[in-house]
């Protein structure tokens, strides 16, 4: 029953576009009504009819220690007794800073803003006034937030509501992205032939998190890395939603690359509104006031948002040591497992990965590597599996072209009950 939620639904939309502050809300893909949130403790989220689910939403990536963690929730309210904000510095900035630089080796010096929106419309900035060059490669499929230069081919919510360009974006500014399949080594090569010393930067997500969860294929970062650096363009990783989640050191650690600027969001936050962008010293001295390009924020750097995320860096410092990372894919692997099991056993064409603390599911047969293959997936049956799990009991993404997320306060328990409750759901599909 979902009545409460029904009701605040429709008295949201009378004054909301939508009925939402962020399109991904509005169950668009799987149709159907959102609910809404009264509570979240650890694994669980509350609506406001009383039902309780296992939440693999996380607030699109935030939550790597799940709901109202007792840690982050005193470091906020110590930090908010004290004022929630002084628009000079805090030596909590300086903290954060150093935090980041110390878990992320590329990284040698970093600005906090606000988003993950604002992190990358600052790094495209930043490699244009670097280079003087024009142009910024992205992938089709993947999304960097909604800056104009960014809406352009984007995976997330503005694929699900088919937008391949968005009205608002000046053609100038959309002229001056070029995209590429994701995994396609042949096409970034191509392409760079081309138009190699007009390209200021290549974006990536270093594991794609927007069209579903998909990984790159091996060499696919390398030879980006590798074709940027020949033609003295940058490598712009977009950590956002992978940062401090598939491993410490985010995917870059992880798959052994060295980007030239890295993006920041989600879990640097521990929950609040935060960004950052950062990377190689001689690039970020061009940011200002240090150097001439301008990028700044009212409450940039907020001391709620920097004593939430230090506190979950910190404790996923020490996590880390023991297993986090290794413990959130064993989990995410089971659910892929789980859901592979049931379809497979039914004839349904199903596949799925799972990556330190993301997963992905695909009704699809093959092993999804880019956008075209994701969007080949059977939309109406990821519907009907959504809705199920829902009525079991377990908040999954409302979008199978959007990937799912564990934290380290899941439990095998929860583990056990969703992987329970995927073959129920299947039984009935
Ligand atoms: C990879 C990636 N980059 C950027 C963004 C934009 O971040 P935000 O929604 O905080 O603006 C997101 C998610 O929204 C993301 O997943
Ligand atoms: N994968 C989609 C996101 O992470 C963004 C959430 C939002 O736009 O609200």
């Amino acid at each position: 029953m979902r009545e409460a939620s029904e009701r605040a639904f429709q008295a949201a939309q009378q004054v909301m576009p939508g009925g939402v502050n962020s399109p991904v809300r509005a169950f668009r893909a799987v149709g159907g009504t959102p609910f809404f949130a009264d509570k979240g403790e650890g694994p669980f989220l509350y609506d406001i009819d009383g039902n309780r689910y296992i939440d693999y939403l996380l607030s699109w990536g935030p939550l790597i220690w799940g709901h109202a963690h007792p840690e982050i929730v005193r470091a906020v309210q110590e930090a908010a007794a004290k004022g929630t904000s002084f628009g000079v510095p805090t030596t909590l900035e300086t903290e954060m800073a150093e935090a980041v630089i110390a878990l992320v080796p590329s990284v040698e010096m970093v600005r906090m803003v606000n988003s993950g929106t604002e992190a990358t419309m600052s790094a495209l900035r930043l490699a244009r006034a670097y280079t003087g060059r024009r142009y910024i490669v992205k992938f089709e499929g993947c999304y960097h937030g909604h800056a104009d230069s960014l809406l352009v081919k984007a995976g997330s919510g503005v694929a699900t509501l088919g937008l391949p360009d968005s009205p608002g974006v000046p053609s100038a500014t959309a002229e001056s992205t070029l995209t590429i399949p994701y995994n396609d080594v042949d096409a970034a090569k191509a392409l760079f032939a081309e138009k190699g010393d007009e390209i200021a930067a290549v974006i990536v997500e270093p594991v794609a998190g927007n069209m579903g969860c998909v990984l790159p294929v091996p060499g696919f970062l390398q030879a980006l890395r590798e074709v940027t650096a020949e033609h003295q363009a940058l490598l712009i990783c977009d950590e956002v939603m992978t940062g401090f989640r598939v491993g410490l050191s985010g995917a870059q650690g992880r798959f052994g690359i060295t980007p030239d600027i890295t993006t920041f969001g989600k879990v640097i936050g521990g929950g609040l509104p935060v960004g950052a962008y950062g990377g190689r010293r001689d690039i970020m001295a061009l940011v200002a006031p240090q150097g001439p390009m301008y990028q700044a924020g009212t409450l940039s750097g907020n001391p709620l948002a920097m004593a939430a995320g230090l506190t979950a860096l910190r404790m996923l410092k020490e996590a880390a040591k023991e297993g986090l990372y290794e413990r959130l894919e064993a989990h995410g692997q089971a659910i892929v497992d789980a859901f592979v099991r049931a379809g497979t056993s039914r004839g349904i064409a199903v596949s799925g990965h799972a990556i330190g603390g993301m997963f992905g599911l695909f009704f699809h047969g093959g092993k999804v590597t880019n956008y075209r293959e994701s969007s080949e997936s059977d939309k109406a049956r990821y519907a009907a599996f959504f809705h199920g799990m829902l009525d079991s009991g377990v908040s999954l993404a409302p979008s199978q072209q959007e990937a799912g997320f564990l934290s380290a306060v899941h439990s095998e328990a929860e583990i056990e009950e969703t992987t329970q409750a995927i073959e129920k759901v299947f039984s009935r599909l």
